[in-house]
């Protein structure tokens, strides 16, 4: 059964994709307590969220400032409320930094999880959603990707949700009542559409969207193309881009199931829409949508780069009921309003 009164752990909910999960759990009656160390967020994030759903429902949220890899901030906070189920968000997943600083990826990703596991099963809790990626496909001999396709590792960063992906299986083995679905992300794009919670990453953003974002308010003067020689339509690499908005309904969908099924075990799903764009066809959309030219450089293909990758939707669909509603249209005019009117993301302009 779920029940209006069923608690939420959402950690790194005051991150990107925590954030528009909260928004959407909150409204569909959870409630919900945060963990997150700040590290690639802000407070004002969290502010936004209980803004967006209203003093009632904003009663419901509880933030704690905590970092997975200290037990004793989960072990506090787990002695203070009895949760129904995990959503485990927090994670550091910028592939670059992960090969400079391979040792702060399996730090803060692996003993950050290994901690959470072990409080969450000394106070029974053992459900669990995780946050995987369509980087465990690596770069696939055929597409789409099916969730039973052989899983491999490219870097620290994919290394890290690989291993994680393993120690779920196994944990799970061992102990059967454990209930943990893994939810493999293609591209998170997009923001919720009143335009006050987005993403927004540190310093120079590694990922497409952010990147066009940045240009198109004028914090920076181009966008790096990389790669024009792949063998595509148009030659640029193919992703199959997902709204933020349909990955938060995503976790709704897998957390019911946790909530509601018996022997589910340890289950993995891909959320994507099942749809490829290329990156000058993003660019394009993004243009249209805004009304601004984004100027671009055709540049070498960037190292470790698949050529196209988008999800099979079948498992989704049939098993948790899910379906992406949103086209790369309404992602680019989502990304637009939160952008256009948060052109610094959540700081004032420096
Ligand atoms: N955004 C993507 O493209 C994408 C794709 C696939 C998978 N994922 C995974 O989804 C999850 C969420 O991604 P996101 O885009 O929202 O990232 P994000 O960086 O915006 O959010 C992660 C949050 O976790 C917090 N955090 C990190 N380490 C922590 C720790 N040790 N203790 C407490 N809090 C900690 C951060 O401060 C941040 O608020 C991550 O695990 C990421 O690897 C993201
Ligand atoms: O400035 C940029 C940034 C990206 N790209 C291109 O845009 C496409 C998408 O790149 P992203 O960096 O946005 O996304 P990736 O598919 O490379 O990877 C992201 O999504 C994956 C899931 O599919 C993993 O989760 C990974 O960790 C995460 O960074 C790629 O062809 C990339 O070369 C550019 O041309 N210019």
């Amino acid at each position: 059964m779920v029940s209006a009164e069923q608690t939420i752990l959402v950690t790194g909910g005051a991150g990107f994709i925590g954030t528009h999960t909260v928004v959407q759990l909150l409204n569909d009656g959870f409630r919900v307590s945060i963990i997150d160390n700040l590290d690639n967020s802000v407070m004002e994030a969290v502010d936004r969220v209980r803004e967006l759903v209203g003093p009632k429902l904003a009663h419901k949220l509880e933030f704690h400032l905590g970092d997975l890899r200290n037990k004793e901030d989960l072990e506090k906070l787990f002695s203070q409320t009895r949760f129904d189920a995990v959503i485990h968000f927090a994670g550091l997943k910028a592939v670059g930094e992960s090969v400079a600083d391979p040792f702060r990826y399996f730090d803060n990703n692996l003993i950050g999880t290994l901690n959470l596991y072990d409080v969450m099963r000394r106070h029974n809790c053992k459900k669990m959603v995780f946050s995987s990626s369509a980087t465990v496909y690596g770069q696939p001999d055929k597409i789409p990707c099916v969730e039973d396709f052989k899983l491999v590792a490219l870097n620290p960063y994919g290394r890290t949700k690989l291993f994680l992906e393993e120690i779920a299986r196994d944990i799970q083995r061992a102990e059967p009542e454990w209930k943990i679905i893994l939810l493999r992300y293609f591209n998170p794009i997009g923001a919720h559409e009143s335009g006050k919670i987005g993403e927004d990453p540190k310093g120079i953003p590694n990922n497409l969207m952010p990147y066009i974002h940045q240009v198109a308010v004028g914090r920076l003067p181009a966008l790096n193309v990389y790669g024009h020689d792949y063998p595509t339509k148009d030659g640029s690499a193919i992703r199959d881009y997902i709204h933020v908005m349909d990955l938060a309904d995503g976790h709704i969908a897998a957390l019911r199931k946790l909530l509601t099924t018996k022997d589910i075990g340890c289950v993995a799903y891909n959320l994507g829409t099942g749809r490829g764009t290329s990156v000058l066809e993003m660019v394009a959309a993004f243009e249209k949508a805004s009304g601004k030219k984004i100027p671009i450089k055709l540049c070498p293909r960037r190292p470790g780069d698949a050529t196209a990758v988008y999800a099979s939707t079948e498992k989704a669909e049939k098993e948790l009921g899910w379906k992406a509603k949103y086209g790369i249209e309404e992602m680019c005019r989502d990304q637009w309003k939160w952008a256009s009117s948060n052109p610094w993301g959540y700081q004032s302009k420096p």
